[in-house]
């Protein structure tokens, strides 16, 4: 049956033959007659045809960029189009987890908001321009169409187009399947590729439950993301960019890299690994960091490597220097990036933590890790850049019953208590005790296992005693022969006295 909106739209269209028709033959009429006529029709058409439509384009006007609304929007309707359109188009969405359903061109979805009904409608116009366009497919150009009763055009234009785009992105946010990006070399970011940097998907199964370390240190990092993430509000009101810096000291080892990953599935972000040594200069940085969108994470690791104390950058640490050696490519690469000159500064990096433009985006938590902190800048740590130091340490007896729960399935053992009193006694990495934990063998039983870790708790404690007697050996050493030096320097400055009393004596003489 025709509805009441369709009837109008119909009588519209005569309606609007009838002012082409009109706008033909209107010199035909008395000049004085022309204004008021047109007047009538206009009425006519605004009374049979009370609609207002608003389109939205995929590519709007120069931009190459797709439009956040059209995408907004597609998301938004691919929920309500399933329960309500008839025809539909599957997507299985590049970079997305589920099949996507999207309605068909031209099926009509209604929806209905604060009791006001709307319809939406996707067009396709296609063209048979022969030019060269960055759009994926240049003949044709898709666009939303939204109808409503010109009586609810403050509520429709205000509130409803807010919740559409806000529904969107959060279907957007549920579906998507999150990246881990690092940065590709400027020499890069030109020609047809045109990218600062490059993603594989990120899917590191690190999570605050797998990871080992002091509970109640755990929830104190937990709970300082959840407020993060809830305070957009607080941020706003406080005048201060949305973002948040993380700190991460230890030795190697001890899961910095792990919490990273964690802090990134706990939020549901995506992680930006940010390599400062292939960055150029400030302006570079400023353009990767620019690109980074929110809801994510970016890290720098070591970062008592990328820069030292004055903002120069050292050259790439050695640990990454033997493997590239092996391959030419990344030799060459390597010996072109040290060819030139560094300019990335610690101001160029304070200024993307602090500067005006840190605020791009919003939603970030900015992760540095290093394995000395001491050896850091002050004004990189100072509190309001770095907000939280966390500091990643030995294994404890806490953490332990963490990694024997992931790699063992136990709770509780008999050895659990020679384990606690060697790990209160000797330093050992998570990793080297997750390393001791992990069966070589299908063979191995949970006890072999803890009773592997026991031996390496033994030889470590042994090694740092041996360690130890050594350091004190030599330090002993050392101060007997300050000693003697100094007993020595004595002697002579002795005979220098004499000299220079039996010279006096001779000069007076
Ligand atoms: N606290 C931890 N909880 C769980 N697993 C850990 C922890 N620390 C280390 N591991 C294990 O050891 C491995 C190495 O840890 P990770 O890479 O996170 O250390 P890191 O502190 O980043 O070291 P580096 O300073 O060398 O980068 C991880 O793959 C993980 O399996
Ligand atoms: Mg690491």
């Amino acid at each position: 049956m025709m509805g009441m909106r369709e009837l109008g739209t119909n009588v519209g269209s005569v309606l609007a033959s009838l002012m082409f028709v009109w706008a033909i033959f209107k010199n035909h009429f008395p000049y004085r007659l022309r204004g008021p006529i047109e007047k009538y029709i206009q009425k006519l058409v605004k009374f049979v045809y009370p609609y207002i439509q608003i389109t939205f384009h995929e590519f709007a006007g120069e931009h190459i960029k797709r439009s956040e609304a059209f995408s907004a929007i597609q998301n938004y309707l691919s929920k309500k189009a399933s329960s309500q359109a008839s025809r539909f188009k599957a997507d299985v969405e590049k970079d997305s987890k589920s099949l996507v359903l999207t309605m068909d061109e031209y099926e009509e979805v209604p929806d209905e908001f604060n009791g006001v009904k709307v319809w939406w409608v996707l067009i396709k116009h296609t063209t048979n321009s022969q030019s060269f366009s960055f759009y994926p497919n240049p003949d044709e150009k898709r666009s939303f169409k939204l109808s409503f009763h010109k009586r609810h055009r403050e509520l429709i234009t205000g509130p409803y187009i807010e919740h559409v785009m806000k529904e969107g992105k959060a279907v957007f946010l549920k579906n998507r399947q999150r990246k881990l990006y690092s940065n590709n070399p400027s020499k890069h970011w030109y020609g047809w590729k045109r990218t600062k940097w490059s993603h594989v998907f990120f899917e590191h199964p690190s999570t605050f439950d797998t990871l080992a370390m002091e509970t109640k240190k755990k929830e104190e990092i937990k709970n300082d993301l959840k407020k993060f993430r809830q305070g957009k509000e607080y941020y706003t009101k406080i005048g201060k960019a949305w973002k948040r810096g993380y700190l991460l000291f230890g030795p190697p080892g001890t899961g910095k890299s792990s919490m990273i990953a964690a802090i990134a599935n706990f939020l549901d972000y995506d992680v930006y690994d940010l390599e400062l040594t292939t960055v150029m200069d400030n302006t570079e940085l400023r353009n990767l960091l620019i690109e980074t969108s929110s809801k994510s994470v970016v890290v720098i690791e070591d970062i008592d490597c990328s820069l030292d104390l004055t903002g120069q950058r050292l050259k790439k640490k050695e640990k990454d220097g033997d493997e590239e050696e092996k391959d030419p490519i990344k030799k060459k690469e390597k010996e072109e990036s040290e060819n030139k000159d560094s300019k990335v500064t610690l101001s160029g990096l304070l200024n993307f933590i602090d500067g005006l433009w840190s605020a791009c985006g919003g939603e970030r938590i900015i992760v540095f890790t290093t394995n000395y902190v001491d050896k850091l800048d002050p004004a990189l740590i100072r509190r309001g850049r770095m907000d939280k130091h966390i500091e990643m340490s030995y294994c404890c007896f806490e953490a332990f019953k963490v990694l024997a729960n992931n790699y063992l399935d136990i709770n509780s053992h008999d050895l659990y208590a020679k384990i606690e009193s060697l790990l209160g006694e000797t330093n050992m990495t998570p990793a080297d005790v997750a390393e001791n934990l992990m069966p070589k063998s299908d063979e191995e039983g949970v006890e072999t296992c803890l009773n592997s870790l026991i031996e390496a708790l033994e030889e470590a404690k042994e090694e740092a005693r041996k360690k130890a007697e050594e350091e004190a050996r030599l330090k002993a050493e050392k101060e007997e022969k300050d000693k003697e030096e100094s007993a020595q320097e004595a002697v002579k400055v002795d005979e220098n006295s004499a000299n220079s009393v039996v010279k006096e004596n001779g000069f007076h003489k």
